[in-house]
């Protein structure tokens, strides 16, 4: 229990590193800090004022924003699909993020995706305990802030990874997936698959590429899904569900509950969007991020896009082995990570 370790605050004996590690060997997460009762948060998740604050250039989640809306509706439809191409373009050159309706997965599958992971962490804390794990390159592992002693401040969260290859047979996966409802979440992985492609497609012609062009350079050939659970918070104006930073990978898809909590920063041909999550009075929130990032120990090299370099638009960016941009990414851990600015031209 996590009540067993002290990592309560006290500012006369405040050994960071201490603390973290008392926090990491309960393996019960933020869920078990709260569980056992605590009305301060620890010192670990303290951040300073001025990274909290509003005027870090972040909306704050009171004044609603709007990302931009893309319905998929009629996507066959030829002039639809023109439509819609141009909206992907300018909200991906713009924004770099964008909420997509009618995109062909039932409330049924997104909501047995969330009510799984739900139960997987309400469930009984020793049974929790056995899928605790720092592998990054794990198939399946629960654990609470994955970079926990690389980060400054912890964040306000417990998340499960599990990664899937393209082909997904159920039979294939450990049974550790079964406390996450092994069904829906292979259900969900499948139709978050085709509307990978089906976006994978409208941003290849958004760049003026064939349709297929993103697809065959295996963007969506594998995808990890990061089930967040950000517990409510008894101090959330002192603390984040998850610092600024941007996502590795191709591209992420993201699904959430009813609570809202994702800020957004933006920046400046398709942008990787900066963001952040705020903490809550209320919870649990809970999202499933499922980053399409190929496969770890992947040894394909990436580079800009041939078709999209000219005299007048050189390369931005240096070529790049997968497998290294994916491990100094999990290296550098969240914090103002800004994945691909690191291999800037
Ligand atoms: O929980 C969210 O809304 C965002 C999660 C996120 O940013 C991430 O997993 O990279
Ligand atoms: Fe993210």
């Amino acid at each position: 229990m996590a009540g067993e370790i002290d990592v309560s605050v006290d500012d006369q004996q405040y050994d960071r590193m201490e603390m973290l590690k008392a926090f990491d060997q309960t393996k019960a997460g933020v869920k078990g800090l709260l569980d056992s009762g605590l009305v301060k948060i620890p010192k670990i998740f303290v951040r300073p004022s001025e990274e909290l604050a509003e005027e870090s250039g972040y909306k704050h989640t009171t004044q609603l924003i709007q990302v931009p809306v893309i319905d998929l509706s009629d996507i066959q439809n030829a002039d639809k699909r023109k439509q819609i191409v141009e909206q992907v373009r300018i909200a991906s050159e713009t924004w770099g993020i964008f909420q997509v309706l009618n995109h062909g997965i039932s409330s049924t599958v997104l909501d047995g995706m969330i009510d799984g992971v739900r139960k997987f962490n309400e469930q009984d804390v020793e049974e929790k305990k056995k899928y605790y794990s720092r592998d990054l390159k794990g198939r399946v592992g629960f654990n609470s802030n994955f970079d926990l002693f690389s980060s400054k401040t912890a964040n306000w969260r417990d998340t499960l990874g599990i990664s899937f290859s393209d082909q997904i047979n159920t039979q294939e996966l450990p049974d550790s997936c079964r406390p996450i409802h092994r069904e829906s979440t292979v259900e969900y992985s499948k139709h978050v698959t085709v509307l990978g492609n089906t976006l994978l497609e409208l941003l290849s012609e958004a760049l003026g590429l064939k349709p297929d062009h993103l697809i065959k350079m295996e963007c969506s050939k594998g995808h990890r899904l990061s089930c967040h659970y950000y517990p409510a918070c008894p101090e959330p104006e002192l603390t984040l569900g998850a610092t600024k930073h941007s996502d590795p990978g191709f591209f992420t898809i993201l699904l959430q509950n009813q609570i809202n909590g994702l800020q957004l920063v933006s920046n400046g041909k398709f942008i990787s969007n900066q963001h952040r999550v705020v903490a809550n009075c209320i919870g649990p929130r809970i999202s499933v991020a499922c980053f399409f990032s190929g496969h770890f120990g992947e040894v394909k090299v990436y580079g800009p896009i041939e078709e999209l370099i000219s005299e007048e638009i050189p390369a931005k960016y240096k070529e790049i082995l997968l497998t290294d941009y994916m491990m100094k990414f999990l290296k550098i851990g969240l914090d103002d990570n800004l994945g691909l600015n690191y291999y800037k031209l």
